[in-house]
């Protein structure tokens, strides 16, 4: 047993996964929690690995095993706790010293913490991590943002503890104070579309095509071995193959359809607002969480006005293609954000990177990841993705199924929010001449506020406010 070479504060399901995966890789880790009663199992658990591992009582003495520069890992809730710990560990530090908020935090309040902790000499790392607990058991996917010295420290431990992508560790400094935290926020609104996209179509399967789970399990089991590949249609395949023990039914039919959140993708839709930009397939995903936990205004809403889907005649080529298709435009969205951002924050992203590090580990997977990691290696448009050669030849092929599913689904009555969105989306950004003359006439006609002409510089107003109108409003 040597000494520990970094701490690992809170042993809930992220951070004891962390420090396993840190002894497995024969790193010392000394470890603390603040219920102190948890570390004594968890040690006894540990097995042979508890060789590297060091009990302490509690965060002090987490502090004092450990060498200086010291680097600090906390996984516990990124809100108020992870304020509370930094001001408990403050007096114990020095200059030089790493803390890690390897929990998902609000970007924001990773920027004002490294200002705060800077100010003292001591550096703040805002990483997110990404896998849930077996990622962080066996390799996580983590994107890291704070000061390059403590990524020189920090970068041979989270390189052997990261999940690899054929010899290539999931794990990157992308910048400096909040940009691995926002990097992850993304990640996770990613999730939520990828997620609901898969909602949807397990949906036109289930009501549409009247499918049973085990059918609609099978044919995500199927898309798992072509373009479509990813950790979250696998489990999807996984998931619809079980049965509930207590009653034999599907088990998704004994789980009940209101799902929880946690933040992270409120967070993306904010940001996205914020850098004047819109991820409405996140927004989507994001709403139709909000909307399936009013279960009970749900059922008096189809009691009152109806619940009827029609029956659906949709080929599972058409359905494949038309996930593809959301699937890039979501990815699309999310780097938009990412660039947006990064030009905000002056960041300087690596976009390739962040999609090499996506491709293993982490909740979001996908083989689609690969190919996003090469268009972006050979230079896109304005980090636009879907305008790389690759993804615009993709997205071609891959629009008309989902134009053809949105439009049944509608026609149907089943609600396809995130699918509606990515060809929203879509046909707007395909039009070089919108709508928006219109917006601009009546924003002027009401309130004066001028457009650009075709043709003339400046600020121009309409017809409408000649002085020899007759109309003139006002
Ligand atoms: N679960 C997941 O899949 C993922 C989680 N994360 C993030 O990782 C972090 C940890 O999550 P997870 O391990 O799932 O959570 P758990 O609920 O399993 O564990 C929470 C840990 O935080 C500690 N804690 C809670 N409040 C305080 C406090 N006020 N002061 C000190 N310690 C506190 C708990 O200690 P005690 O035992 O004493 O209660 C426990 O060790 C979170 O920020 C989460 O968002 C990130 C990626 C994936
Ligand atoms: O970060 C994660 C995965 O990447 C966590 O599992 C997170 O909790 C998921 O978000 P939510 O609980 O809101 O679904």
């Amino acid at each position: 047993m040597g000494t520990a070479r970094i701490g690992v504060y809170g042993l809930g399901t992220m951070g004891s996964a962390l420090a396993l995966n840190m002894a497995e890789n024969d790193i010392d880790v000394a470890v603390a929690n603040r219920e102190a009663a948890w570390i004594s199992p968890f040690i006894a658990e540990a097995g042979a690995l508890a060789q590297r591992l060091h009990p302490q009582d509690d965060l002090a003495t987490l502090i004092g095993a450990l060498p200086q520069p010291r680097v600090l890992l906390c996984m516990i809730p990124s809100s108020a706790p992870m304020d509370e710990v930094i001001a408990a560990a403050l007096p114990l530090l020095a200059p030089g010293d790493t803390i890690i908020d390897g929990g998902n935090a609000d970007f924001r309040a990773t920027r004002r913490r490294s200002a705060e902790l800077a100010a003292r000499g001591i550096h703040l790392v805002g990483m997110g991590v990404s896998g849930g607990e077996a990622g962080a058991r066996h390799g996580p996917s983590m994107m890291v943002g704070g000061p390059a010295h403590s990524w020189a420290q920090l970068q041979p431990i989270l390189t052997a503890i990261a999940a690899r992508y054929q010899g290539d560790p999931c794990v990157a400094h992308l910048g400096p104070d909040g940009a691995g935290h926002f990097v992850k926020t993304v990640h996770n609104g990613i999730e939520y579309a990828d997620m609901q996209v898969i909602a949807e179509i397990y949906g036109l399967a289930r009501h549409g095509a009247a499918q049973a789970p085990q059918a609609i399990g099978q044919m995500f089991a199927r898309w798992n071995a072509g373009p479509l590949r990813s950790y979250l249609v696998e489990i999807t395949a996984e998931i619809l193959g079980y049965d509930d023990p207590a009653t034999g039914h599907p088990v998704v039919d004994v789980i009940l359809d209101a799902a929880g959140q946690k933040g992270t993708g409120r967070w993306t839709v904010i940001e996205a607002v914020r850098l004047g930009q819109s991820a409405s397939m996140i927004d989507a995903a994001v709403a139709a969480r909000s909307w399936s936990s009013e279960k009970d205004m749900r059922v008096r809403a189809e009691a009152a006005l109806g619940g009827a889907r029609h029956a659906l005649e949709l080929e599972e080529d058409t359905l494949a293609e038309a996930f593809l298709a959301a699937r890039i435009l979501c990815y699309a969205q999310g780097f938009r954000l990412l660039a947006a951002a990064s030009d905000e924050y002056d960041w300087s992203l690596d976009y390739a990177r962040i999609a090499q590090i996506w491709r293993a580990g982490c909740i979001i997977r996908s083989a689609l990841l690969d190919d996003i990691s090469d268009a972006f290696g050979a230079g896109v448009p304005g980090a636009e993705l879907f305008l790389a050669p690759a993804m615009a030849a993709r997205l071609t092929d891959a629009a008309p199924a989902l134009r053809r599913v949105v439009s049944a689904a509608i026609a149907g009555g089943h609600a396809v929010p995130a699918l509606a969105a990515a060809l929203g989306w879509f046909d707007t950004m395909r039009q070089g001449w919108g709508t928006a003359n219109i917006t601009q006439a009546q924003r002027d006609f009401f309130g004066h506020h001028g457009f650009a002409r075709l043709g003339a510089p400046g600020v121009h107003h309409g017809p409408w406010w000649a002085e020899d109108s007759a109309d003139r409003p006002g």
